[in-house]
């Protein structure tokens, strides 16, 4: 695992941005591994403004995100697809159904999970995965006791990812009870994986992933056994690990 430091969201978005921009650049047919939430927003703006000075296309490429809320309509203020066109797809070049997310809505959230496993594996499997990272360690919404194993399942959303996403609702009793999401094993298929941090909130997450054993109750410790991962973290979220400045730290 490679620790990448940055001053601040900016720079981590920036530096973030150039990684897209070089994975790109040596595979325009990349299959994109995506996420949501607040860390990354700074980097699909790195990428729309990248992709509008001609410096990177999306045309070869496809995505498939992580996640969806389960029970949400796909145009939904709060759902994931609607935070994905309006952070990155509607303003660069994807082509038409190259951008995959799982359907919230299906009848059958079993079937709807291996349908969208069987899909990334047709597409060639991930060749980058984004990630950002919960308090509680959790990726995509694979929380605390999830098995390494899984695959695209349907989960329940614990009460303190609850709580963290009730920022971007009415109210916490608006927060959808499950989601979608890959499983740590999907994620672990991926070819190399791109885990971002930002702020005083993500600190004790970052100082675990990096200084902790491998353990299903800290899911983003299992990509310790990853033989490529990179981590961008600001200055703030690597408050807890012991470094010099921005020195670049591999273990
Ligand atoms: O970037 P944020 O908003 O802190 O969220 C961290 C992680 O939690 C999730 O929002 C799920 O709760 C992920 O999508 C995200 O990667």
């Amino acid at each position: 695992m490679r620790l990448l430091a940055a001053a601040d969201y900016q720079e981590m978005s920036r530096m973030a941005g150039e990684f897209l921009k070089d994975q790109l650049k040596t595979n325009s047919r990349s299959v994109l591994g995506l996420a949501t939430g607040g860390t990354v927003k700074g980097v699909y703006s790195e990428l729309v403004k990248l992709y509008s000075e001609g410096q990177l296309s999306f045309s070869h490429a496809a995505s498939f995100n992580l996640d969806e809320y389960y029970g949400m309509e796909k145009n939904d203020v709060n759902s994931y697809f609607r935070y994905m066109k309006e952070h990155l797809f509607h303003h660069v070049d994807f082509l038409p159904g190259s951008n995959h997310l799982p359907d919230g809505m299906a009848a059958d959230p079993i079937h709807e999970c291996s349908r969208y496993e069987e899909m990334i594996e047709k597409a060639g499997g991930v060749d980058l995965q984004l990630l950002g990272i919960g308090e509680n360690g959790h990726i995509g919404f694979n929380e605390p006791g999830t098995s390494f194993q899984e695959r695209t399942h349907l989960v329940t959303l614990t009460d303190s990812t609850k709580k963290a996403n009730a920022r971007y609702f009415k109210s916490l009793e608006d927060v959808p009870g499950q989601a979608i999401t890959m499983g740590i094993g999907t994620i672990m298929k991926s070819r190399s994986i791109l885990l971002l941090a930002s702020g005083a909130k993500k600190a004790e997450a970052i100082e675990r992933l990096w200084n902790g054993e491998v353990t299903e109750d800290f899911p983003a410790s299992v990509l310790k056994r990853h033989p490529n991962v990179t981590v961008i973290a600001d200055e703030e979220a690597l408050m807890l690990i012991d470094r010099k400045g921005k020195e670049e730290l591999t273990r």
